[in-house]
């Protein structure tokens, strides 16, 4: 079984004004422990917000490659463990878009990641183009297969499908089509590394609010969620972290 993981993601938000709130989503953390709850910030704030977190994981959003080099502006994993992070998004598909992010360099920054014993959560999702031409589930589990870090195997690793068109937008897929494209996702999984995919979470991400939260996840194959204009202040985030372990 599964445990659910509800993870923030805070984008380009967040000053040490907006502590308190790390500080009243982590209370709600340890008021929850049967949900893992995380909150990845900017790389400003990680120190910071690992501090005014306690127990709960603090994250970055990004990370390289290497773990250092002449790589001006970048963040290698070693230093996010050094400020106090315990996870990274990779992949996310503002990063896709904006940097180029190609499927090879998700799958090596994942490693990296791995490497310096950091969490992943490795953001795969389809535009509104792919999804309207029906090759949704085609382009994702092509993601999936490319992108899937070596020795993916264990619970360091979770998948985050976030269709694009889905993203800061208050659209959300129908529950059935997150059941379908998450079941498409473990069965992708299955293929790639057998039995140990049962161990990587699959979470959904896009628009997740404290209104849609439990009906989507309660959809088949998920479990949890990336959440990120809610994930902003305890007041929003925290009933996505009650609805999850209501579950
Ligand atoms: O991109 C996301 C999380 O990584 C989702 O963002 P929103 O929850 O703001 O739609």
């Amino acid at each position: 079984m599964r445990r659910k993981l509800v993870a923030g993601n805070w984008k380009m938000f967040g000053l040490k004004a907006d502590l308190p709130e790390v500080s009243a989503i982590a209370a709600a953390a340890a008021a929850n422990p049967g949900v893992d709850v995380a909150l990845c910030v900017p790389f400003t704030l990680i120190s910071a917000a690992a501090k005014a977190a306690g127990a709960m994981p603090v994250g970055a959003q990004d990370v390289h490659a290497s773990p250092n080099g002449a790589h001006t502006g970048c963040v290698a994993a070693p230093m996010l463990v050094e400020a106090g992070a315990r996870l990274a998004i990779v992949g996310h598909s503002e990063r896709r878009a904006a940097q180029h992010e190609t499927d090879a360099e998700v799958k090596a920054k994942a490693e990296a990641a791995h490497g310096a014993g950091l969490q992943a959560i490795l953001c795969i999702g389809e535009t509104l183009e792919e999804r309207d031409a029906g090759r949704a589930e085609a382009v994702v589990t092509a993601q999936v297969a490319a992108s899937l870090p070596d020795g993916a195997a264990g619970s360091w690793l979770a998948l985050a499908y976030e269709p694009v068109w889905a993203i800061g937008t208050g659209r959300t897929p129908t529950e059935a089509d997150v059941a379908a494209m998450h079941g498409a996702i473990r069965a992708k999984l299955r293929a790639l590394i057998g039995a140990e995919a049962d161990a990587v979470r699959i979470l959904y991400g896009g628009s997740v609010n404290a209104g849609n939260a439990a009906s989507l996840l309660a959809c088949a194959d998920v479990d949890g969620a990336l959440v990120g204009g809610a994930s902003l202040t305890a007041a929003k985030f925290v009933p996505i972290i009650e609805a999850a372990a209501a579950l």
